[in-house]
């Protein structure tokens, strides 16, 4: 498959494909310093299974090398020991427009951590608002163009995305989750652009499939075994598409809609239920003048 891919980019830019430009994006990440699997709260995890936290630091350093490379700047968070999902910095909070939508997590093992991104975010002056209802931050709710989707079924309490629609001040779509594997709205659809997404259907009530076929009557549909790789953990920046390498339907559908994947090996980190788009979380600034 590797040898595949400059004939395939070759392809992608000689084509009919649409030329497809990088925003540069500002990112939050955690190293997993502390990193383990020591309970589990999804399917994933098996506390049971050895882990290498070495491994885990050297594939998240190669991600974040591969941001710096691609231009973007990448903000870092201190990790805390006892928090060894803390590299999952996507769960950390909601940023839109430089207002941060703080966390508030499911499970007593990772309540610590919405305090903590809270507080990297108030230190350096932006308005944090702590809503009353469950939420997991960009694993639940991610931001297109003009509205954010967002996830319910097995963390994000539905209440939270009406206090999100208020706080944020963008339309909030809700969409059920139904597969326990696919536990996050972001490990079963990827924003790839404004208003162009990839995703499982399966993972989907038949109402939220409905939804999203309505909205994005175009988007790439991934298989299961798209899904089952993490290949829907994948993080755009408009150009680049950073995802699982073995994810190889998704990775031939992207390039023939002009976009550019780059494959990602984030294994160890799988084994908490997490791959790219969970070790990322977007800062959204204020754009001056500009809707976002
Ligand atoms: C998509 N995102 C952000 C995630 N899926 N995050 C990974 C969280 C993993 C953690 N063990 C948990 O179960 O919460």
């Amino acid at each position: 498959m590797q040898q595949d891919i400059p004939a395939r980019q070759a392809a992608a830019t000689t084509g009919e494909r649409p030329v497809r430009t990088v925003r540069p994006r500002r990112y939050l990440m955690c190293a997993p310093v502390h990193f383990d699997v020591v309970y589990s709260i999804n399917p994933w995890m098996e506390p049971e299974k050895p882990t290498d936290t070495e491994l885990a630091v050297a594939q998240w350093e190669r991600l974040r090398s591969l941001y710096l490379g691609l231009g973007h700047q990448v903000e870092l968070i201190d990790p805390i020991p006892g928090l060894p999902d803390m590299v999952f910095a996507a769960n950390g909070a909601t940023v839109v427009d430089g207002k941060v939508l703080a966390s508030r997590f499911r499970h007593a093992q990772r309540v610590d951590e919405g305090p903590a991104y809270a507080t990297w975010f108030r230190d350096r002056g932006y308005e944090v608002f702590d809503g009353a209802h469950i939420n997991e931050g960009e694993g639940d709710y991610l931001v297109t163009g003009d509205r954010i989707l967002a996830g319910t079924g097995f963390r994000t309490d539905r209440r939270s995305h009406a206090e999100a629609e208020r706080f944020l001040g963008r339309p909030v779509v809700t969409l059920d989750l139904i597969d326990p594997r696919f536990y996050h709205l972001d490990t079963a659809l990827a924003v790839l652009d404004h208003e162009e997404v990839m995703y499982y259907p399966g993972a989907f009530s038949a109402e939220s499939r409905r939804t999203l076929r309505e909205l994005y009557p175009d988007a790439i549909l991934a298989t299961e075994e798209d899904a089952a790789v993490f290949g829907l953990n994948a993080v755009s920046d408009g150009r680049h598409v950073l995802l699982p390498e073995q994810a190889s339907h998704l990775i031939d559908a992207l390039w023939s809609r002009g976009f550019v994947p780059i494959g990602v090996d984030l294994s160890e980190l799988l084994k908490s239920g997490g791959s790219s788009k969970c070790c990322t979380l977007e800062i959204r600034d204020r754009v001056p003048g500009a809707s976002a």
